[in-house]
């Protein structure tokens, strides 16, 4: 394995956003120090069309690309594809190693599967998971998506030829980007037929190619990577923003989109056609007719037959092999904490992206989500707080983890979310100002105090930048009250 043995000045593990980000980062502002990504997978995310929409909001899109591009970018940097195997951050025996003087984790997340254990429950994370979703939908035709999440929001819009019956734990669907009054807004979509696919996208953002082949030599490490060659699947990078854009997701069925909803349910039990032939009638009747490979069993008593079951129930910070030996601190979604310099507990180990947990006094109106954002400013931020250690200059807490802000979009409708948008932690001391269009737009602020501390925008409500604004400057808006929201008022020219 080329360069084995060798210590690099900073080592970065994970091919996603946030480690090449770092990588990015680290290799412009320091262009003479050697640098090394680990990634397991055979390619790696970089971001593109970076556009900087206000202060805070930033839109950009991602594509999966082979290593060399990055390293034809920048000379000293060397691209290993392996996955990491241990990390020794205390020791210092002898030993053919990947040593590093700062090194950054950046390895992602998985899936949280309501279970591992059966193969007609998938989750989606990687190009490999949405391949296999792919194929075996193909061939579908029911499904259940269980989780009320991005990726259940995303899946039950764009599947199309086949029946998905969607159980949720709440009352209204996307519980961790809306309230019920949005989701009340956005559930016409589901009832409507799918719009015309927009053109397909004139690039490949995910490929399917082979890894490339990596080399295959284990060997032991101290204040190292230990890396082995066999790229474990599981650990590619995470999909984002339009990914389904690219591949067909049809079911079996001549149908177009067809959703049922099960609300306030949760999974009691999965099993077989045959667990159900011999179970007594009462306890298990399923809902629809017909032979199923399998069966689930909802809290709200109701069984339903289908193809497969996809676990859209989040992810969890892919911390494995990491902590073995080490002494990591762990927070309690169990991501490694981090400062607000994004180092670690153990000794000039950093880490960004989805396996990170912030552990820094939070701004009030910033939160952690694991998104792909949020990834590239951790990524970015840990490449700066690395470079200046090395250079013994200070740094401050970057002004972008000052307000939570996301740009994405849901059932076709374009999404912006700032701040404190569900009224997170404010309990009783918040007010709401609504504002809505059916098959529009739908405008939610949250006031705090008299002033706005969060707000949902959906669909072209063009509000982004002046509530930013009006966010961040915590002005006080009592005297304003529900003008605030009247359209007949163009506000920018209000608050100018
Ligand atoms: C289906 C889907 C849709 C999404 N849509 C959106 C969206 O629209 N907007 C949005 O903001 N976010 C979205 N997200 C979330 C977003 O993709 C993630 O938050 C983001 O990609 C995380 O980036 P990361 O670099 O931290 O991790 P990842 O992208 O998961 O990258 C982790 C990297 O670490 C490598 N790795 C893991 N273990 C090891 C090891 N032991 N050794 C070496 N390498 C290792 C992996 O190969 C990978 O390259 C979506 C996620 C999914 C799954
Ligand atoms: N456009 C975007 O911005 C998108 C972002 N993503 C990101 O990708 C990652 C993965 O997405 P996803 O898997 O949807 O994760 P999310 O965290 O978005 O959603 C998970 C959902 O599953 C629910 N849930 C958790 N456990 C169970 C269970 N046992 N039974 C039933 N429901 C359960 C959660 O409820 P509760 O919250 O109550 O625990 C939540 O509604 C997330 O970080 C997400 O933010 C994904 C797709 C699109």
């Amino acid at each position: 394995m080329a360069d084995q043995g060798k210590t690099f000045s900073f080592v970065i593990v994970g091919g996603g956003i946030a480690g090449v980000t770092c990588v990015e980062q680290l290799s412009s502002q320091i262009p003479s120090a050697e640098v090394a990504l680990i990634t397991a997978g055979p390619q790696i995310k970089a971001v593109t069309n970076y556009k900087q929409v206000s202060k805070t909001l930033e839109e950009f899109d991602v594509e999966e690309k082979p290593s060399s591009v990055l390293e034809e970018k920048f000379p000293n940097l060397t691209v290993i594809h392996s996955a990491v195997k241990s990390l020794h951050t205390q020791s210092h025996a002898n030993g053919r190693v990947f040593g590093y003087e700062k090194l950054c984790i950046c390895s992602g997340a998985r899936p949280k599967l309501l279970t591992r254990d059966n193969p007609y429950v998938l989750g989606i994370r990687d190009t490999d998971s949405a391949q296999e979703f792919q194929k075996r939908l193909a061939n579908a035709k029911r499904i259940v998506v269980v989780g009320n999440g991005g990726i259940a929001l995303e899946l039950v819009f764009e599947v199309e030829g086949c029946e998905v019956i969607w159980a949720v734990k709440d009352k209204a669907i996307g519980n961790t980007f809306f309230d019920p009054g949005a989701a009340q807004f956005l559930i016409p979509s589901l009832e409507a037929s799918k719009p015309e696919r927009p053109a397909p996208c004139k690039r490949t953002r995910y490929t399917t190619e082979e890894p490339a082949p990596g080399g295959s030599q284990t060997f032991t490490a101290d204040k190292s990577a230990q890396v082995d060659g066999s790229g474990p699947t599981g650990v590619g990078s995470a999909l984002g923003p339009d990914w389904h854009e690219g591949i067909v997701l049809r079911g079996a069925e001549q149908v177009s989109r067809r959703v049922s909803l099960e609300y306030q349910c949760e999974v009691e039990k999965i099993f077989t056609s045959e667990e159900l032939l011999n179970s007594p009638q009462q306890t298990l009747r399923p809902e629809n007719e017909g032979s199923w490979p399998v069966y689930i069993q909802l809290t709200n008593g109701k069984t339903f037959g289908c193809d497969f079951v996809v676990s859209a129930t989040g992810v969890m910070p892919n911390t494995e092999p990491f902590l073995h030996g080490n002494k990591f601190a762990l927070a309690d979604d169990g991501g490694l904490q981090v400062d607000d310099h994004m180092m670690t507990s153990e000794p000039d180990v950093y880490a960004a992206g989805d396996v990170c947990t912030a552990g820094w006094e939070r701004s009030q109106l910033w939160q952690q989500m694991r998104l792909w954002t949020q990834a590239r400013q951790m990524g970015w931020y840990a490449g700066r707080c690395m470079a200046a250690q090395v250079l013994s200059e200070p740094i401050e807490l970057d002004f972008c983890f000052e307000l939570f802000t996301h740009i994405t979009k849901f059932f076709n409708y374009k999404v912006v979310l700032l701040g404190k948008f569900n009224g997170q932690g404010l309990g009783p001391d918040q007010e709401l100002l609504l504002r809505c269009t059916k098959g529009q737009e739908y405008v939610k602020v949250v006031l705090s105090g008299g002033r706005m501390v969060g707000a949902v925008l959906i669909g072209d409500t063009d509000l982004e930048e002046t509530f930013e604004n009006l966010i961040l400057n915590q002005m006080d808006l009592t005297r304003y009250g529900e003008e605030l929201l009247n359209p007949n008022i163009d506000i920018e020219d209000y608050f100018d």
